[in-house]
């Protein structure tokens, strides 16, 4: 058993605090707002966060930083993709002073903007590599409203660095969460932010009323179009068809709990991009995510049709409806299916 630090106490960050803690890790949970902080210490509850969730007394919620990492043997950053850089930046001092060599560990699920950097790559640059062990990332089909209620899930720690990614593996797996490793972090990275858009795109034909087969030709489609720009930039194809690519891509192209997929309803609806960004309080990244892989698909001379047109709808002013964005992708010009020759 170790110590574990877990940096952002929103609701993944939460549910996993509460997963380590149950393994009988001692646990720190770190967050930035007091409030929630005393809540978490006082009545051992996250309600903004977490509803109706009673969390172990044993986690111990902390605003301050340092005292979070002080002697952590792992250190899981839950911290939205934007705010991740900032994170590591006030990271990297306190790592200087540790004993031994913590494991870093990223669950968030993004690009960051204007550096189209997957999160490894910006910890990678912001971190001292003399001060951290390796990084891991880990993704999978995980909503933690579910995973907080101890039902069956599986994810992916992915690393480079095999034995480290087993560290965290062994760390995390219990009879209801089980953790496979993979070292394609790039892969694995970025099927767990692309999928994020498909998923927006996933809520907006449900508010519109579209069916099943609608449904599954976006998440079938998304998938392709994920998996293309993630092969251009190294990952392994196979991985789209694992935990962090198509198991991620379904559950949150079906799932109520998905935020990514309440906010397409809500774009369905007709609210815009800002509206819909005010009216859910929780991180959404598939609405920034799509302009960073608009902006890499354009880069790289990749079709992502479905990205486009979510693009074009969320950040131009070409007043395109999505009505308008689904008939233009059922018309554009007939295409072949992939196939494993090309
Ligand atoms: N909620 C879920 O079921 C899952 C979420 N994720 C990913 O985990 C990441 C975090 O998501 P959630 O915990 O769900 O988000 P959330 O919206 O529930 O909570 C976000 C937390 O980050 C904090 N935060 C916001 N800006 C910050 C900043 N600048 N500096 C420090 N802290 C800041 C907020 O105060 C809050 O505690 C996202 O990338 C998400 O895609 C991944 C798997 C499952
Ligand atoms: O990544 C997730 C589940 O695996 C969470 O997705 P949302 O951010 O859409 O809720």
């Amino acid at each position: 058993m170790m110590k574990i630090a877990v940096i952002g106490s929103g609701s993944w960050g939460t549910a996993l605090a509460k997963v380590l803690s149950e393994n009988k890790h001692d646990t720190v949970l770190w967050g930035r707002k007091q409030t929630i902080i005393d809540e978490i210490n006082q009545t051992h509850t996250n309600e903004k966060y977490l509803p109706n969730v009673s969390l172990p007394k044993k986690i111990k919620a902390t605003t301050s930083l340092s005292e979070a990492v002080s002697k952590a043997a792992m250190i899981i950053l839950v911290v939205p993709t934007n705010a991740m850089r900032q994170m590591a930046q006030e990271l990297n001092p306190l790592l200087e002073d540790q004993a031994q060599a913590p494991v870093i560990v990223h669950a968030s699920k993004g690009l960051e903007m204007n550096t189209q950097l997957r999160i490894s790559e910006v910890l990678t640059e912001v971190l001292n590599k003399d001060n951290y062990q390796d990084i891991v990332v880990l993704s999978g089909p995980s909503h933690a409203e579910e995973v907080a209620r101890q039902d069956v899930t599986t994810l992916t720690a992915a690393s480079e660095n095999l034995e480290v990614a087993q560290v965290v593996q062994q760390a995390f797996m219990n009879r209801y969460f089980r953790v496979y490793t993979n070292t394609d972090v790039i892969g694995v990275e970025l099927g767990g932010a692309l999928k994020n858009i498909i998923a927006v795109g996933a809520g907006i034909i449900s508010g519109l009323g579209y069916g099943d087969n609608a449904k599954a030709a976006l998440i079938t489609r998304g998938l392709a179009e994920i998996s293309r720009l993630g092969t251009a930039r190294g990952a392994d194809p196979l991985t789209f068809i694992g935990l962090s690519g198509v198991g991620d891509l379904i559950v949150t192209c079906t799932s109520p709990h998905s935020r990514n997929f309440q906010a397409g309803t809500l774009i369905a609806k007709g609210y815009s991009r800002a509206e819909v960004s005010e009216k859910m309080f929780m991180v959404v990244e598939g609405i920034l995510t799509v302009k960073v892989a608009y902006e890499l698909a354009k880069e790289y001379g990749i079709d992502m049709p479905i990205t486009e047109m979510l693009y074009l709808a969320l950040y131009t002013d070409k007043k395109i409806s999505v009505e308008d964005a689904i008939e233009s992708l059922m018309l554009r010009e007939g295409k072949q299916e992939e196939s494993l020759d090309k």
